[in-house]
């Protein structure tokens, strides 16, 4: 169990806090914090804010997800999918959403745009070596297994 704080940001009393939709839902659902509609025409991209900043425990990260049935509907997905939220990020939330689909697509203040996955960062430290320990993979990748 980790501890998450939200800051609601001034003059967005009336947007939603991130929420689960239900209980065990992976993701909590983004709102929209656009002081007015906006219209993202197909293939045109925006930052939209969310409203609120946080704070969590160092070892969590947030990853900002794209919404399926706004992918699935109208084409409007995350651009940078999936965002990373660092645990150390005092500033807005925001969303960088992109319309992939034909149609313009209207965002209204309060929709539920996004979803947000905390995940829990493994702490690691890189080390640089002059060898690398021998893998039967070796360097084998991009499809070397076939088809
Ligand atoms: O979808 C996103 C992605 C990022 N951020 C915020 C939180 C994150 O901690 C910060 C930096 O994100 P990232 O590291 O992905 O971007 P960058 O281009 O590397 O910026 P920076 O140089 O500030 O790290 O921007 C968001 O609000 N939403
Ligand atoms: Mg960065």
């Amino acid at each position: 169990m980790y501890p998450i704080q939200l800051k609601r940001l001034p003059g967005n009393e009336d947007v939603a806090l991130p929420r689960r939709m239900s209980e065990a839902a992976a993701g909590f659902d983004l709102h929209a914090a656009v002081t007015e509609p906006l219209v993202l025409a197909p293939g045109e991209r925006a930052l939209v804010p969310a409203g609120f900043a946080m704070a969590m425990p160092a070892e969590l990260e947030a990853q900002i997800r794209p919404r399926s049935g706004l992918a699935y509907k109208h084409g409007i997905t995350c651009l940078n999918t999936p965002g990373t939220i660092d645990a150390d990020y005092r500033g807005e939330v925001k969303v960088l959403l992109i319309n992939l689909g034909q149609e313009p697509f209207t965002i209204q203040r309060g929709e539920r745009i996004a979803q947000m996955v905390f995940q829990r960062v493994p702490h690691v430290w890189l080390e640089e070596v002059d060898a690398l320990p021998d893998t039967p993979r070796g360097e084998g990748g991009f499809g070397h297994t076939g088809k």
